[in-house]
C-alpha cells in the first residue's frame, strides 16, 4: 500500500516514517528503533533504476497481529473473529507498472508511480481460503484509512495486494507457493487466491508440480495467469543504501534532551495520539446502543455512515435499536441502488431524524415513513412533515372513523371471519392490509388489530345469543 509522499533523490520522508510508525503500533508490532535501507537488485522493465531501495532485511516493525471478522453463514448473522499473524512492516519504493496489450503483443510501463514511496505489510501464512484473505485485507484497509497512513483506495493503486498460496495435507509442511500480485480490489483477492487453491490442488492431484511463480488475477476470465517464474533462487545482490543512513527513533525513555523535536520521531507521541480503531469503534457502537455486532460491522463498512447513524440517533426520540434498521434497511438500500457515498446522501441525518421523530409520535405509519423517505430522496428541500401533508399521510386519529371502517371490513368479509372465529388467527393480518388499503396507509396497525380483535371477540361472544 502507498501513499502519495517520495524516497525521490532519496532523501526520507517524515510522514512516510510516521504512517509506518502509526501502522506499525495500530496491528501491535514491536517497532524497531533502528531500521535499515537496502538497494535490492533485479533486472525488470518497470524498475528503471535496476534496483529497489527497501528495509526486506531490518524493517521498521515486526511481529504484529491482525484480527478481522467473518460471516460463516449465508444469513450474514454469525460471525466469527480470526488473527494473522503481522511478519514485518517495511518501508520501500514502488516500481513502476507494466500494461500488457495482447492484441499488439506490446507491453507498456507506466513509470509515474517509480521511486514513489510505498509501506509493505508482510503478513503470516494464516488464513485458509480467499474469504478470510479478502475480510483481513478490509480490517486493514479500514485501519489505514482511520490512521490516515493511506486513503487505500485499491482500484487507484494506493492499496494493493500481493496473494501468496500454497496447499498441503493436514500435518504436513507447506506446498510450494505462488504468488498473485498486483491485486486490485478485494472481491478480486477472494477470488484469485480460491482459484488458485482449486488450481493447485488440481494440479497435484494430477500427478503435476506447482511451480514457485508470479501470477496474475484476469478479472474478466476470473482466473490467474503465469506472469514469470521465480524458480531458483534469484540473487538480489544486497547492499546498504548508501543515501540513506540506518533509521533511529527514539521512545519517550531515549529521546535525548538537547534533540530538535522536529529532526526525531518519538514512538510514544505517536502511540498516545492513535485515534480509535475500528475494532474498538464497533465495540462502542454495540455497548452504546444495544445494536448487534453484525451492525456495527455494516455500519463501519461505508465511510460516514457510523457518524450519520450517531446523528441520526442524538436528533429523534426513536430507540438507536429501531433507528439502526431505518440506517441499514432503508437509507443504505437507496445509497446502494444509486451508487451514491454517505456524504453524497440527498437525505441528511437531521431529515431522516425528524421523519422518525413522526414515527415515533404515532403522525405517521411506517408505510407512510417510508413513502416520506422516498419522496425525501428526491432531494426537492422539502420537510418530512410538508410531504405528510401534502400527501395526507398522517395517521387517521379518529376512532370512530376507524372503528366504522373496520366495522365494514368485518360485514364484507364474512370467510375471513369465519376463519378467525374458526381459529385461524392469521387471517387478521389480511383484514388489518384490507383496513389499510381503505384508509391508504393512514391507519395504525397496533391500533386496527386491536379493534378487529376486540369487534370480533364481541362478535364470537354474541353468536350463541343469536
Ligand atoms: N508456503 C507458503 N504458502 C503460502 N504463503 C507463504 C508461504 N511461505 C511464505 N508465504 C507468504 O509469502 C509472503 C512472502 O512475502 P515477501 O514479500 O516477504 O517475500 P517475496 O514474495 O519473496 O518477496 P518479493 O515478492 O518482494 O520478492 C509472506 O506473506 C508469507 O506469509
Amino acid at each position: 500500500m502507498s501513499f502519495g509522499f517520495c524516497l525521490a533523490k532519496h532523501v526520507l520522508n517524515r510522514r512516510c516514517v510516521e504512517a509506518a510508525v502509526m501502522t506499525g503500533l495500530a496491528l501491535k508490532c514491536s517497532i524497531n528503533k533502528k531500521s535499515l535501507f537496502d538497494r535490492k537488485h533485479y533486472f525488470y522493465a518497470d524498475l528503471p533504476a535496476g534496483y529497489q531501495i527497501t528495509q526486506q532485511r531490518v524493517p521498521i516493525a515486526v511481529n504484529g497481529s491482525l484480527s478481522y471478522s467473518l460471516c460463516i453463514d449465508s444469513k450474514m448473522s454469525q460471525m466469527v473473529t480470526k488473527t494473522v499473524r503481522i511478519k514485518q512492516i517495511q518501508l520501500e519504493q514502488d516500481s513502476g507498472k507494466s500494461l500488457h496489450d495482447d492484441t499488439r503483443s506490446q507491453t507498456l510501463v507506466d513509470l509515474n508511480r517509480a521511486g514513489v514511496g510505498l509501506m509493505e505489510v508482510v503478513m503470516e501464512p494464516d488464513m485458509c481460503c480467499g474469504e478470510e484473505a479478502a475480510a483481513a485485507v478490509r480490517e486493514l484497509q479500514l485501519i489505514l484509512q482511520t490512521l490516515g497512513s493511506s486513503q487505500a483506495v485499491m482500484a487507484e493503486g494506493q492499496l494493493r495486494v500481493d496473494a501468496n498460496v500454497s496447499v498441503h495435507h493436514p500435518g504436513e509442511p507447506y506446498g510450494v507457493r505462488t504468488e498473485v500480485k498486483n491485486i486490485n480490489s478485494i472481491r478480486f483477492l477472494a477470488k484469485a487466491v480460491d482459484y488458485e487453491i482449486q488450481r493447485q490442488i488440481e494440479e497435484l492431484e494430477n500427478g503435476g508440480t506447482i511451480l514457485n511463480e508470479t501470477r496474475a488475477f484476469d478479472s474478466k476470465l476470473g482466473c490467474t495467469v503465469p506472469m514469470r517464474d521465480k524458480e531458483g533462487k534469484q540473487d538480489y545482490r544486497f547492499m546498504p543504501e548508501p543515501n540513506l543512513p540506518p533509521l533511529i527513533l527514539y521512545d519517550a525513555k531515549s529521546l535525548p534532551a538537547n534533540m530538535n523535536q522536529q529532526q526525531v520521531i518519538n514512538i510514544d507521541w505517536i502511540h498516545e495520539r492513535l485515534p480509535d480503531l475500528p475494532s474498538v469503534k464497533r465495540e462502542k457502537l454495540v455497548e452504546q446502543y444495544g445494536i448487534l455486532p453484525e451492525h456495527s460491522f455494516a455500519l463501519l463498512n461505508e465511510d460516514g455512515l457510523a457518524e450519520f447513524y450517531e446523528n441520526v440517533v442524538k436528533q429523534t426520540r426513536m430507540k438507536p435499536k429501531r433507528v439502526i434498521g431505518w440506517v441499514l434497511n432503508n437509507l443504505l438500500s437507496y445509497l446502494k441502488q444509486h451508487s451514491l457515498t454517505v456524504k453524497e446522501s440527498p437525505v441528511s441525518s437531521f431529515l431522516l431524524a425528524d421523519l422518525l421523530n413522526l414515527l415515533e409520535k404515532k403522525e405517521i405509519s411506517s408505510t407512510a415513513a417510508k413513502q416520506v423517505l422516498a419522496e425525501l430522496w428526491k432531494g426537492e428541500g422539502k420537510t418530512p412533515l410538508e410531504i405528510v401533508k401534502e400527501q395526507k399521510l398522517q395517521l387517521l386519529q379518529d376512532q370512530k372513523e376507524l372503528e366504522q371502517i373496520c366495522q365494514a371490513v368485518i360485514d364484507r368479509q364474512e370467510n375471513e371471519v369465519m376463519a378467525i372465529k374458526a381459529g385461524n388467527l392469521k387471517v387478521l393480518n389480511k383484514l388489518i392490509g384490507l383496513v389499510q388499503r381503505e384508509t391508504q396507509g393512514r391507519s395504525n396497525p397496533v391500533l386496527v388489530k386491536q379493534l378487529l380483535e376486540k369487534k370480533l371477540e364481541v362478535a364470537t361472544r354474541e353468536k350463541p345469543h343469536k
